[in-house]
């Protein structure tokens, strides 16, 4: 024990790099502000701490470093290198083989593109008339069970229902009406907070995932709740990816091009990235990653454009100057010309983040990273990262970081410096494991927010800043005060 302490102190290819020296000494102290400390999920402030006293570079364990520092961010997340994730991660969200969790650059890539082609812009444009029916039939069910009956909305579970039609319809081929349930309650709901419930356990203690998974369910029951909605979760993948084998399996009833389960299935994979497992996986990355995030940023935009009489009559009259009859949307290439509702989801997707944990990468080579007095050496195999949390809050780009103010994405931004402002716009990630989806959700986003918009005005109910919208924990997500029920709406 004494010979280790030693070691990572003062011997470690680490020892040189600023931070506190308990952080240096022991992995517990990543634990104890992620699982024990206040709610849990507390490190991503303590790190934002480490730099106010530390300075841009931070060692935040033994093994690892975190650097604040937006220059920087485009070595790290990059697509000219092979870089790979930490393989203690893999198990984070339960799915090991989804391309999220591959840690190796070649397999990453391997799996990555079998599923490119179905997020490409140009096969997103051809999804919007789907996605538009399944806003209208958002709108239909606000109007006749929420307005009509004076009864108020919870948003997250109007979106999590909105955006998980959509994704399910694209990933199967299937048509669950989420959006026909009375309260909008999708089993994604739960299944979304159970996954974000075992992340941090699963991320310090990386055998867990797997040991759960081991686990009778009646045992996982009572050992670990929140594992049981994800169990749920991927026992109905399984069944979802054995009727897209059949259809393969039978050449009948699915079109190839059409879902990206199917595209999958008939990809230049090898044969051993098709089991179940690993199908299973994809499809639980997919569908997690793909409705957390979108349903984020949409209840984000809209909390905020609700709260301010300015800013929901500034887009109010674009969206009315645009689309005179509210039943007739516009096409996607002219939503994406509306610079207010642009720049609205534009601060949307900053303030929301989405992803508030790092993602940290490794490099196979020496990394050099200089600050206004010295050039540190990053020793090859470190995992290195770059949270978007403190990019998103930095008062330097964004000054008032915590306020919702759509006129900062007008008019082509710029720094103080003079580039341009978006560069600095991270929550999509960036590089070779930037988010794969980001064309399906910008489309998501867009067709909801403006059709509903466009349709309804709304007035917040029962919901405080305090505990329905101040981020006071990082559970992979952001994420708020555990007494939430949700931010609400009464519809007029
Ligand atoms: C507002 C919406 C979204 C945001 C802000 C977002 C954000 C991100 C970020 C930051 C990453 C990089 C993760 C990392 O570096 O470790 C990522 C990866 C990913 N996202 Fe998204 N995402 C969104 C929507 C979606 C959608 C709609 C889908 C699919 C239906 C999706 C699927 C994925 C997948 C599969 C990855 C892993 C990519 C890889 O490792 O190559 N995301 N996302």
């Amino acid at each position: 024990m004494v010979a280790l302490a030693l070691y990572r102190l003062f011997l470690s290819p680490l020892a040189h790099f600023p931070g506190p020296k308990l952080a240096a000494l022991t992995g517990w102290y990543e634990t104890y502000y992620e699982i024990l400390n206040g709610y849990g999920g507390q490190f991503t402030f303590r790190i934002a701490d480490m730099h106010r006293q530390h300075g841009p570079i931070v060692r935040i364990n033994p093994w690892e470093l975190h650097i604040d520092d937006p220059e920087f961010y485009d070595t790290i997340y990059t697509l000219r290198e092979a870089f790979d994730k930490p393989v203690h991660l893999k198990w984070r969200f339960g799915s090991p083989s989804g391309i999220f969790s591959t840690p190796e650059h070649r397999l990453h890539r391997l799996r990555r593109i079998s599923q490119e082609p179905f997020f490409a812009k140009r096969r997103i444009n051809q999804l919007v008339p789907e996605i538009q029916a399944i806003a209208d039939r958002m709108c239909r069910r606000l109007q006749e069970s929420f307005k009509r009956e004076d009864k108020p909305v919870n948003l997250s579970n109007m979106f999590t229902s909105y955006i998980a039609d959509v994704t399910t319809m694209y990933s199967f081929n299937r048509n669950f009406d989420y959006l026909g349930d009375k309260n909008f309650e999708s089993p994604f709901v739960q299944a979304i907070k159970g996954f974000k419930d075992i992340a941090h356990p699963c991320t310090q203690f990386p055998w867990l995932g797997w040991f759960m998974q081991q686990l009778p369910e009646a045992v996982v029951r009572y050992l670990q709740p929140p594992m049981l909605s994800v169990q749920d979760f991927q026992r109905s993948m399984r069944l979802l990816i054995r009727d897209a084998q059949n259809d393969v399996r039978n050449g009948s009833n699915f079109d190839a091009n059409r879902t990206v389960m199917h595209g999958i299935l008939t990809s230049n994979l090898p044969e051993e990235e098709l089991s179940i497992d690993k199908l299973q996986d994809h499809a639980a990355g997919l569908i997690g990653a793909g409705i957390a995030s979108p349903q984020l940023t949409l209840t984000t935009a809209c909390y905020h454009i609700i709260s301010d009489h300015a800013i929901r009559a500034a887009l109010r009259k674009e969206l009315e100057e645009a689309m005179p009859d509210p039943d007739s949307p516009l096409p996607l290439a002219q939503l994406e010309k509306l610079p207010y509702l642009g720049a609205c989801i534009e601060e949307a997707l900053r303030l929301a983040v989405c992803q508030m944990a790092r993602s940290p990468r490794i490099a196979d080579h020496p990394i050099l990273y200089t600050t206004s007095d010295r050039t540190y050496k990053i020793p090859s195999g470190t995992p290195i990262s770059s949270a978007t949390w403190h990019m998103h809050h930095n008062e330097t780009l964004f000054p008032s970081s915590f306020t919702f103010q759509p006129s900062r994405w007008l008019s082509d931004p710029r720094t103080t410096s003079g580039r341009s402002l978006r560069k600095y716009m991270v929550a999509f990630g960036k590089g070779t494991r930037n988010c794969i989806g980001m064309n399906l959700a910008k489309a998501e986003i867009l067709i909801g927010l403006s059709t509903l918009m466009r349709s309804f005005d709304f007035h917040l109910f029962q919901t405080s800043y305090e505990k329905d919208v101040r981020v006071v924990r990082d559970n992979m997500a952001p994420d708020v005060r555990p007494d939430s029920v949700g931010i609400r709406a009464m519809v007029k």
